[in-house]
């Protein structure tokens, strides 16, 4: 995926390895490049266990990679500290699958908006209820809402409550990490249609993880598979189900959209043992898995390879045929 004039944010070349028993390591990020660009959305799938979280972690600066940069505007922020940390803070913000654990309890709604601002000192606190107002606004709340406390309120307005705290401080990037998967599917739908506003009264940049592969093709412009800590493709999302090539990504895409599937048979799981798997870096990751592997895929690792513009699969098998 080729960085434009249009990039926000870069992902390059981001490895995480964990520590696993006494000596031994798991590779949750391996070599994984993406560009997120202004105004849109990269929805990244892939199951569970795969990967999605930590690299959303790196970005958001809660861990840190074990090598590669993220680069935004240009500038690496895996090396900032103290301050400068903080204040980058506000250019990248995160809306958390469940906000009421990352709400305080005892505090009122117009708190919970406005705490980033007070933290930053960009507020007063005489002015909490004006902002609280706007924001409750931009997320359909009524403004008399600001005095309820989290525990008052569905899931769903608490859900608006943790995007209006996200962007309150008026970031350029939103990450959404299944932030509408504890959510029922109508519920879901109004988020997401709040969000397709925001982001294009606001020009905002967002990277939205999620396991419903149907919402992600609906959302996001780009779209990341990913498969045991390796993008496997990535592709525009409107065209998903159409193009997909990566053997892994037709598996998921035939798991949602095959009408004729038959329910009664288990869904095949995913082996969750990526601790022997992926750290095998000398063969395709999915090759156990693949119906169409070939002797090469036990001995090499494929790279990314463009198929088309904006298409791009790291597989050995020729799509070109
Ligand atoms: N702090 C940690 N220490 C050790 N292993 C970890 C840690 N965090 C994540 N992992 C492992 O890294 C791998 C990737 O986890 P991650 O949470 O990023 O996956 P995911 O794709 O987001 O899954 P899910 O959709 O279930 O949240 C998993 O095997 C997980 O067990």
């Amino acid at each position: 995926m080729l960085k434009t004039k249009d990039t926000v944010l870069e992902i390059d070349n981001i490895v995480k390895e964990f520590p696993v028993g006494k000596n031994g390591k798991m590779t949750a990020c391996n070599k994984v490049s993406l560009c997120f660009e202004k105004g849109k959305t990269l929805g990244i799938i892939g199951e569970s266990g795969c990967g999605k979280s930590t690299l959303m972690k790196i970005v958001m600066q809660l861990e840190k990679p074990t090598s590669g940069q993220i680069l935004y505007h240009g500038e690496d922020i895996t090396k900032l500290k103290g301050e400068k940390l903080r204040q980058h803070r506000r250019n990248i913000q995160m809306v958390f699958q469940d906000p009421t654990t990352a709400f305080n309890p005892k505090m009122k709604v117009k708190d919970i908006i406005c705490e980033p601002l007070l933290n930053f000192g960009l507020i007063k606190k005489g002015e909490k209820e004006e902002v609280a107002k706007k924001y409750l606004e931009m997320v359909e709340l009524p403004a008399e809402f600001m005095d309820r406390y989290p525990h008052n309120m569905s899931g769903g307005q608490r859900q608006r409550i943790g995007i209006a705290r996200a962007l309150v401080l008026d970031p350029e990037v939103l990450i959404l990490d299944e932030s509408t998967s504890a959510l029922d599917v109508s519920i879901q739908k109004n988020i997401i249609d709040l969000i397709n506003k925001i982001q294009k009264e606001r020009n905002l940049t967002i990277g939205f993880v999620c396991h419903d592969i149907a919402l992600v093709t609906e959302t996001s412009h780009t779209v990341a598979v990913m498969y045991l800590g390796n993008i496997v493709e990535i592709l525009p999302g409107h065209k998903l189900s159409k193009l997909a090539m990566h053997p892994y990504t037709k598996a998921l895409m035939s798991a949602v959209f095959d009408l004729n599937m038959d329910f009664s048979q288990p869904i095949e799981e995913i082996n969750n043992d990526i601790s022997n798997k992926i750290d095998n870096i000398n063969a395709c990751p999915f090759r156990d898995r693949c119906d169409c592997a070939i002797e090469l895929c036990s001995r090499r690792m494929p790279g990314l390879k463009k198929v088309s513009e904006g298409h791009y699969v790291a597989c050995h098998l020729d799509f070109t045929v």
